[in-house]
């Protein structure tokens, strides 16, 4: 606890002299910084008369997570013209900068509703029409890397057939390739007055759309007719013709999203020692 206070307070100073160097003008007319997101020091709301602003640390323990902020920030400029994502302002490693943008989160209630569903579709689906950003996502590759992370002590013979299975599987060809976000629940959603933008593009990256919508179903526990609802939606709004090709898709993917909650969980698990990373591996435990 005391070691993160000073780990915060180390990242406070260089954040204000990134500010400083940079910023002339928030420098002159003040500036505040707060924390968001716990006291780790890895976010930072940037309050000033000029304009708020995020900044976005990137840790050691979020790069073995899989976030990679040199990979963020060339793909909220690649979604730029699309106004979903924020403005970068500087990428100047270990921090980006990004516009803070005002409106509210769904709550977790309001954020399974056709109406937020139909919105939320509209948005996905203008995304899913950008070309491809040239960030390719290796899911294999990923699970390679989070393997050497997890606690050897919590690893069972079924847990390590099904990593070798994972590991050896042919991954499903995409049905249509695109920029995907990767990490769509109600809190990196925002209801704003040019319409519902995402926040937290950490994990974006190329993929199948229909691995996207099988994140989205898994990670917020939706249940089959709010799946059914959701992919309705996604249709509607234009983003695939055949519903049954990509119910059948989504359904492919799902077992490829319960193995990267898992290993994800499990990683953030050892790196924090949050019980809530325990809590919500144990149902996907094999
Ligand atoms: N560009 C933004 N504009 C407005 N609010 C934002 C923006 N980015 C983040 N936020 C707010 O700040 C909070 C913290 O964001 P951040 O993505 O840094 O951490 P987190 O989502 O809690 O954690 P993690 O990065 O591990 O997912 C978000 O929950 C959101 O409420
Ligand atoms: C490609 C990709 N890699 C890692 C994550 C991180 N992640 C895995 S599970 C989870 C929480 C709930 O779904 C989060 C944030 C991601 N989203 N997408």
């Amino acid at each position: 606890m005391a070691q993160s206070r000073i780990n915060a307070e180390f990242l406070q100073s260089e954040l204000q002299q990134l500010i400083e160097k940079h910023y002339p003008a928030v420098k002159t007319a003040g500036f505040r910084l707060l924390p968001v997101a716990g006291l780790t020091g890895e976010s930072w709301k940037i309050c000033s008369p000029a304009g708020d602003l995020l900044a976005r640390h990137q840790s050691f323990d979020k790069r073995i997570a899989g976030a990679d902020r040199r990979r963020e920030s060339a793909i909220l400029r690649h979604v730029a013209r699309q106004k979903s994502g924020p403005c970068v302002r500087l990428y100047s490693p270990p921090w980006l900068i990004v516009d803070w943008i005002e409106g509210t989160p769904p709550t977790e209630q309001t954020f399974a509703m056709p109406a937020t569903q139909q919105a939320l579709s509209r948005t996905l689906v203008r995304l899913h029409q950008l070309p491809p950003s040239g960030y390719r996502l290796d899911l294999q590759h990923q699970f390679a890397r989070y393997w050497q992370h997890i606690d050897r002590r919590r690893l069972t013979p079924r847990w390590l057939r099904l990593h070798r299975k994972m590991m050896s599987q042919i991954q499903p060809a995409p049905l249509k390739l695109a920029l995907v976000h990767m990490d769509i629940h109600a809190g990196n959603v925002l209801h704003t007055p040019d319409g519902l933008r995402l926040i937290d593009w950490e994990y974006a990256a190329d993929a199948d759309v229909a691995l996207e919508l099988a994140a989205i179903v898994r990670g917020n526990g939706w249940s089959t007719p709010q799946q059914h609802v959701f992919l309705r939606e996604y249709i509607n709004a234009g983003g695939y013709q055949d519903i049954s090709l990509l119910q059948q898709q989504v359904n492919r993917w799902i077992p490829w999203v319960d193995y990267l909650m898992l290993m994800w969980f499990e990683v953030r698990w050892q790196q924090t020692g949050e019980h809530k990373y325990r809590e919500w591996a144990q149902p996907l435990r094999p």
